[in-house]
């Protein structure tokens, strides 16, 4: 599904990302965890292909094509999505209409609004007064409606309450599930630094960045329980 191959990107002059190799297959979910200021939001937004983000050296393919260097829009239209850590508001832009903009592909947007008790903010201009839980909750919606084949979660439980934790845990259970259906497998790429996410979906493996490098991969639980235990500096140390 995405193959990163050594990846280096400027932001603004500075070197974030340092040689990043990086695969997802179809139907994997895979967790990024990492000290702040790592690198992790500049890779998602790298991979998504916002302005801003120079990448110097290395290529990205997605579904067997190289995106490297092509528009967010058409990135999008092949099937990536993402849920932005600090998504902006939209003034005159009403939630109901991005999520028709979105695509529609999980029904009307008043069904999945209901489906979620978010009805209420359809004739609402995008994130405009929304809370910090009330922000996640619409990027996810817009998410389903879009149904991405790879999902980019960039902190999606940050700002939650522990009731609506369930809830955002559900709405991403659904965006990574697999569509039998169509034959289809979804892919997820979810940086969390609480491992909430890992009580509701099934993730394939983790990796661990530190200043722009991915210095360990395997078994996220077993990640996550060793960066609580010891720290991300015994990862770089491992070298798992
Ligand atoms: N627009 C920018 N201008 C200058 N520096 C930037 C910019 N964007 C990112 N950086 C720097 O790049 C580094 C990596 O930032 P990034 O947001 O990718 O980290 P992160 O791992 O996602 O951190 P966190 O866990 O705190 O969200 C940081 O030192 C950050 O200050």
């Amino acid at each position: 599904m995405l193959q990163v191959e050594d990846l280096w990107v400027d932001v603004q002059g500075k070197e974030v990302l340092k040689g990043i190799n990086l695969h997802i297959g179809t139907g994997e979910t895979h967790c990024l965890f990492g000290k702040n200021g790592s690198g992790k939001t500049t890779l998602l937004m790298t991979l998504m292909g916002f302005s801003g983000y120079r990448v110097k050296h290395g290529r990205i393919r997605f579904k067997g094509e190289d995106i490297t260097h092509w528009p967010t829009n058409e990135r999008a239209r092949l099937g990536l999505g993402i849920s932005f850590q600090r998504p902006p508001t939209l003034r005159g832009v009403k939630l109901r209409d991005l999520l028709a903009y979105c695509g529609g592909a999980a029904g009307p947007a008043e069904e999945l609004a209901e489906a979620y008790r978010f009805e209420h903010f359809l004739d609402r201009e995008v994130n405009l007064g929304f809370s910090g839980g009330e922000i996640k909750k619409s990027e996810l919606l817009q998410l389903l409606a879009q149904d991405p084949d790879l999902t980019l979660l960039d902190e999606p439980e940050s700002g939650v309450d522990v009731e609506n934790l369930q809830v955002i845990g559900d709405m991403i259970r659904r965006l990574l599930q697999k569509d039998r259906h169509r034959g289809r497998e979804k892919s997820g790429l979810i940086i969390t630094h609480t491992g909430f996410i890992l009580n509701y979906v099934t993730a394939d493996r983790g990796h661990v960045m530190m200043n722009g490098q991915i210095y360990c991969q395997g078994n996220p639980l077993e990640i996550f329980e060793g960066i609580q235990q010891h720290g991300y500096e015994e990862c770089i140390r491992c070298r798992r």
